[in-house]
Order: structure tokens, then C-alpha cells, then sequence
């Protein structure tokens, strides 16, 4: 391929974008048998970035991490960006396309505690800082008398604030402490059954424009085949259920046996309401509409179990 050709790679500045962007770097680099220097990371500031104050479901929910990148996307100054499905909008803004999920990274929480090994050690009442509705919802479903309080900013900054106290214990993605070789901070790997990951949890996507077919076919040779079906199975699934991030909703995909297999949840806020779902599909080369129908239906399933006033009382 040509090697004066530049192919920028845009990004969050946090220091897990950044160790994102570079592991899509690497990638690119390989596939494309360009230099590091033709496939410069750029690093921009997020609105999401910038209003750290409130919870994330008050300034805007979805969104409000890619937007810059987008446009500098949009505009030709980057030729890839790369983000965290789990923060990405249900669908591609005009002009853009997903064109390649790499193989998911462990998509599992991980308590992290001074005080308690699991969260199901905590003393009665301890406060436990998360942002995340969902996963304040699936440890009160357990433990409803702990005090869930916000705990905001990036990972270093909330590994900081527990340290110094501002709550008892806190829960991130396995998946980010990895990229930023910060696993030694886990107290405890949460399991599937005890805390179902956000969708798209642990995967990443890298995006180009639509019209951009050269940047196009250099993701597409590290696409995961597998990691897309799972996570099309699991955003069909969020998407039918409502993709504001205001709703404690888990789904997780895997493929194992030759099968695709789905578990997906709903929670209301104080945890005391739950629906789960299981479903199967048969995993093969051209499975990607029948995983998406199976989300949908699963989503479907999911309405009909919490009733017609569930997403009603959930706002009131
Ligand atoms: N909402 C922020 C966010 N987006 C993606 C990750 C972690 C990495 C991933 O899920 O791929 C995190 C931090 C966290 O939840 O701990």
C-alpha cells in the first residue's frame, strides 16, 4: 500500500482512549505495511470529557463521547476513530460506518474495595460510588441496603478517589484496567450471573467514513467475526429495550459450542425489579440478521415481562 498516504487515528485524550487508539494502531499499521508516523493518533476533547459534574445520564446520555471525533472524521482530518461500543449511539451518524469490531477484550466488572473482597461482604450501608444505573441496580438487587453515591471522571481518577475514602468501594470494566495494565487494582472479578456487563462492554469500535473504501478494507482484515454477531446480538437487544443509558439494562453475548449465546437483563433502578432473558442461535459465516432479530425478540421479551408501565415508573 501506498506509504505517503497518512491515515490519522482520532481519539478521547483519557488515558484509555489513548491505550485503545494505539492497540488500533497497531493493527492498522500491520494491516496496511505503513509506518507508526503514517497512522499519527490524534487526541480530542469530549463534551462528555469536559462535564464531569452530575451523572452521565443527566448531561445527555449517548453520544456525548464521539462527537468531536466524528466530525474530524467527517471533515478528513482522521481517516479511523476509535471508541468503546458500550459508549457508542444505537446508530452511525450520516456518512459514518462501523468498519471493523476487533476481538473483545474480558467484557467482566471487577469490584475494587480496601475495606471488602466482594460486594457482598460490604458492611450494612457502605457507600459505593458508581455512575453506572446499571450496575447500582444490580448490586442493590443484592444488597439493598448499601448507599450507592456518583463517582465520576476517568479510571485513574476513580481509582484516586476511592483511595482517599470518597466511598467504600467501586466497580469499573475488566476490560479498561487491562488496556492500562491497572488489573492489580481489582479486588475481585465479578461473574457473569452476579453483575451481566453493559452491552458491547470490553469491544471496541473503530470507525471510518462510508465513502473511505481503502480505510474501509484495512479494518475490515481485523474485524472479529465473532465479537461483531455478539455485539449485534447484544445493541439489537439494547436498542428494543432503549438506548438512553437512563435504563439499567445488561446483555452479553458469547459464542461457544457453535452457538451464540445471550443473556440480557433489565432492572429498575432500585434493583428490586428484574427480567432476565436467555436465548441460542446457531452461530455461522451469515449469521449477523438472525442475531439481530434474536436481540429484538429478546428485548421484546423483556417489555412484556416488565409490563406496559415499567418504563413509566422508571422515569416518575
Ligand atoms: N463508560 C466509560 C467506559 N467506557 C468503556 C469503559 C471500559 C472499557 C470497555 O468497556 O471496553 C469505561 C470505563 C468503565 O466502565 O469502567
Amino acid at each position: 500500500m501506498s506509504k505517503e498516504k497518512t491515515f490519522a487515528i482520532a481519539s478521547r485524550r483519557s488515558p484509555l482512549a489513548l491505550a485503545q487508539a494505539r492497540q488500533i494502531q497497531a493493527m492498522i499499521v500491520k494491516a496496511a505495511g505503513i509506518s507508526p508516523e503514517a497512522a499519527p493518533l490524534q487526541e480530542y476533547v469530549s463534551s462528555g470529557d469536559r462535564n464531569l459534574q452530575g451523572s452521565l445520564a443527566d448531561i445527555g446520555g449517548k453520544g456525548l463521547f464521539t462527537k468531536e471525533i466524528e466530525e474530524a472524521l467527517l471533515s478528513g482530518a482522521a481517516r479511523f476513530a476509535v471508541h468503546s461500543m458500550k459508549d457508542m449511539p444505537a446508530e452511525s451518524p450520516p456518512g459514518l460506518v462501523t468498519a471493523a469490531i476487533p476481538a473483545r477484550e474480558d467484557p467482566r466488572d471487577v469490584f475494587i474495595s480496601y475495606i471488602a473482597q466482594t460486594p457482598w461482604d460490604l458492611p450494612e450501608g457502605a457507600k459505593v460510588g458508581t455512575a453506572s444505573v446499571r450496575r447500582a441496580a444490580q448490586l442493590l438487587s443484592r444488597r439493598p441496603d448499601v448507599e450507592t453515591v456518583p463517582l465520576r471522571g476517568n479510571v485513574g481518577t476513580r481509582l484516586d478517589k476511592l483511595e482517599r475514602g470518597e466511598a467504600a468501594a467501586t466497580f469499573l470494566a475488566l476490560a479498561g484496567l487491562n488496556r492500562l495494565e491497572l488489573e492489580g487494582h481489582a479486588t475481585a472479578i465479578m461473574a457473569i450471573d452476579e453483575m451481566l456487563p453493559a452491552v458491547g462492554q470490553g469491544a471496541l469500535c473503530v470507525q471510518t467514513r462510508e465513502d473511505d473504501v481503502e480505510a474501509r478494507e484495512i479494518a475490515a482484515s481485523f474485524n472479529c467475526a465473532q465479537t461483531s454477531v455478539c455485539v449485534i446480538m447484544e445493541r439489537a437487544f439494547l436498542t428494543g429495550l432503549d438506548g438512553s443509558c437512563r435504563t439499567p439494562i445488561g446483555g452479553l453475548a458469547i459464542v461457544q459450542d457453535g452457538e451464540v449465546r445471550f443473556r440480557g437483563e433489565l432492572l429498575s433502578l432500585d434493583g428490586r425489579e428484574r427480567y432476565v432473558t436467555n436465548r441460542r442461535l446457531p452461530y455461522t459465516d451469515d449469521c449477523a440478521m438472525a442475531a439481530a432479530r434474536t436481540g429484538a425478540e429478546a428485548a421484546l421479551e423483556l417489555r412484556e415481562k416488565a409490563g406496559p408501565d415499567f418504563f413509566k415508573r422508571l422515569m416518575g
